[in-house]
């Protein structure tokens, strides 16, 4: 006890010597209730000082996460390249797991090659002609988009008659052993966790089995595989930033379309046959080799490889391509050019295969990606990748409230082709509708927006080819049909329909002519359009 009297004594003493100290100390002849009352007091006043630190913390955080963090949405038609953006920000950002996927993508390019060997036939089908007539101008044997061409001069004579090709038969007979594949690949991808997969009959009549999936309380993603004919009911975006997100299963169990869950990693598929050996690391180049298995895919397109490379050589079957306006070039997923090397018993994609690879995307997929160096370091962007056919736009909206940045892709190459979904129509029109959309939503009004106007390199093929412009696009009048003025053009309408619809005039609107395809022109794109979104969103939240 008088160990701590002095203890206080010496500790007064002491205070007394510190001026703040002394005039904070109780004065000398403290009564009782004078001193509950002090101590209340202080408490309140800590009270509220630790409240107001407490504030100040949270308003930093918060600032140090919306800086650090930036949430992107890829939006545009089905078809307009996002899936490909989202690659090529891969390949910028995590090469190594770009790489180390490359071989899982090996299934997807089979299937597309074989697709397009199945497309030809068809287009080859003696009795395909009394089904196109029934179709006016459109080709009914093919309702993917791609191929679908509209001619504003009609069909040539040739095409009805159709240019025989005597080998028809024998191609179809000995490239049969394809079309079977084609059914094992698309259920190998659907349900990769098999081993030796089910018999579900012909691919056109399987259908899933409902499910509906979620992910953070927004449907989860699925990749879908599109059939041949896709048979889709039209249903017109209305603009609307309200409407639920409505499960993208629902579409995969109506119609004939193959869809595939990313919840199933459709990326394991490429274990195909089930015994297969997986490759260690297809970057490291430490393979064990699939191709000692006899029941990997790959045996089936190598021994067909040269009855594919016969018709894909045959004029007679060019010719009538020509007539029928299939032009295979240009379509998703063609790899017709370089069948010797994409059915060799040890290919690995390389990475321009990857991107040129097709799978269809519905429902929203997520990525992150952190940038390690360069002016943006630290930040963790979030990029949603989204379903862009009609059925699928539905599930944009639930996204709309949180991001930061759209980019948005037009495929300008597309102004002579037609929806899948409805096959009235025109695909650029369709990508204009929903930039006005977009861009005229009123939730949308602070959100920075980047226009890709994409296939930029189809588009000049398109034209050095003679297709004009404005047998498609009346308003496009008698301007020259060269790619700088034709882009120029399109650049000028996207520029003045979001002049004339924003709801926030002061947002910069950055549109950049692109070929998502094309990895050099692509990455520096990225990385202006990574600068322009941080500064962009930095204003929006004032922070310079
Ligand atoms: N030549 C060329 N092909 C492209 C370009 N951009 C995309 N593609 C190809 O077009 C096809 C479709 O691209 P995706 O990225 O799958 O399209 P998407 O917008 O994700 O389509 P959905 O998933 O259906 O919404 C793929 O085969 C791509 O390789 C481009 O600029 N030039
Ligand atoms: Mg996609």
């Amino acid at each position: 006890m008088a160990k701590q009297k002095q203890v206080d004594t010496v500790g007064r003493r002491r205070s007394l010597s510190d001026p703040l100290s002394a005039a904070l100390l109780p004065p000398p002849n403290e009564t009782l209730d004078q001193r509950e009352s002090r101590l209340q007091a202080a408490t309140d006043a800590k009270r509220i000082s630790d409240g107001i630190d407490e504030m100040i913390r949270n308003e930093r955080n918060h600032r140090k996460k919306s800086r650090a963090e930036v949430q992107v949405l890829l939006l545009g038609q089905s078809e307009s390249g996002k899936s490909t953006c989202i690659k090529q920000f891969q390949l910028l950002h995590t090469p190594a797991a770009f790489h180390a996927e490359r071989i899982a993508w090996r299934a997807v390019i089979y299937l597309n090659l074989v697709r397009s060997v199945r497309r030809i036939l068809d287009a080859l089908q003696p009795e395909a002609d009394h089904l196109e007539d029934a179709a006016d101008e459109v080709d009914s044997y093919s309702l993917e988009p791609a191929s679908l061409i509209i001619s504003a001069t009609g069909r040539p004579e040739s095409a009805i008659l159709g240019t025989k090709v005597p080998n028809y038969e024998g191609y179809r007979r000995r490239l049969q052993p394809l079309m079977q594949l084609e059914d094992r690949l698309i259920r190998m991808l659907s349900s990769p966790e098999e081993d030796e997969p089910t018999h579900f009959g012909p691919w056109e009549t399987y259908s899933p089995q409902p499910y509906t999936p979620t992910h953070n309380g927004r449907p989860a993603p699925t990749i879908m595989i599109p059939p041949t004919r896709q048979l889709s009911t039209p249903s017109p975006m209305n603009g609307s930033s309200s409407g639920s997100a409505s499960s993208p299963t629902n579409s995969i169990t109506t119609g004939s379309e193959v869809a595939v869950h990313t919840s199933n990693n459709w990326k394991k598929a490429f274990s195909l046959g089930g015994r297969a050996k997986s490759p260690k690391s297809a970057h490291s180049g430490e393979i064990e080799g699939w191709w000692e298995d006899p029941d990997d895919p790959v045996h089936i397109l190598h021994s067909c490889a040269p009855y594919m490379q016969e018709m894909w050589r045959d004029r007679n079957v060019r010719e009538r391509l020509r007539e029928k306006r299939l032009r295979l070039e240009e379509s998703s997923g063609f790899y017709l050019n370089e069948i010797p090397r994409i059915t060799a018993k040890k290919y690995i994609p390389t990475d321009a295969d990857v991107l040129k690879a097709r799978l269809k995307t519905m429902g929203v997929v997520e990525h992150t990606f952190s940038i390690s160096s360069g002016s943006n370091r630290g930040v963790h962007w979030k990029i949603y990748d989204v379903g862009g056919s009609r059925n699928q736009r539905q599930a944009w909206a639930p996204y709309f409230e949180d991001i930061n940045a759209i980019i948005f892709l037009a495929p300008i190459s597309a102004f002579d082709q037609v929806l899948a979904e409805d096959t009235r129509v025109n695909r650029v029109e369709d990508s204009l509708q929903l930039w006005q959309a977009v861009v005229g939503n009123k939730l949308l009004a602070k959100v920075n927006i980047v226009l890709f106007l994409n296939k930029c390199d189809l588009l000049q093929a398109k034209l050095e080819a003679g297709v004009r412009l404005n047998h498609h696009m009346i308003s496009y009048g008698d301007r020259p049909n060269d790619y700088d003025s034709v882009s120029k053009y399109f650049r000028n309408k996207f520029g003045a329909l979001h002049h004339a619809v924003t709801p926030n005039k002061e947002r910069e609107l950055y549109i950049h002519l692109t070929a998502v395809t094309d990895t050099r022109r692509t990455a520096t794109i990225i990385s202006n359009v990574r600068d322009i979104i941080i500064k962009g969103n930095l204003k929006t939240m004032k922070l310079v």
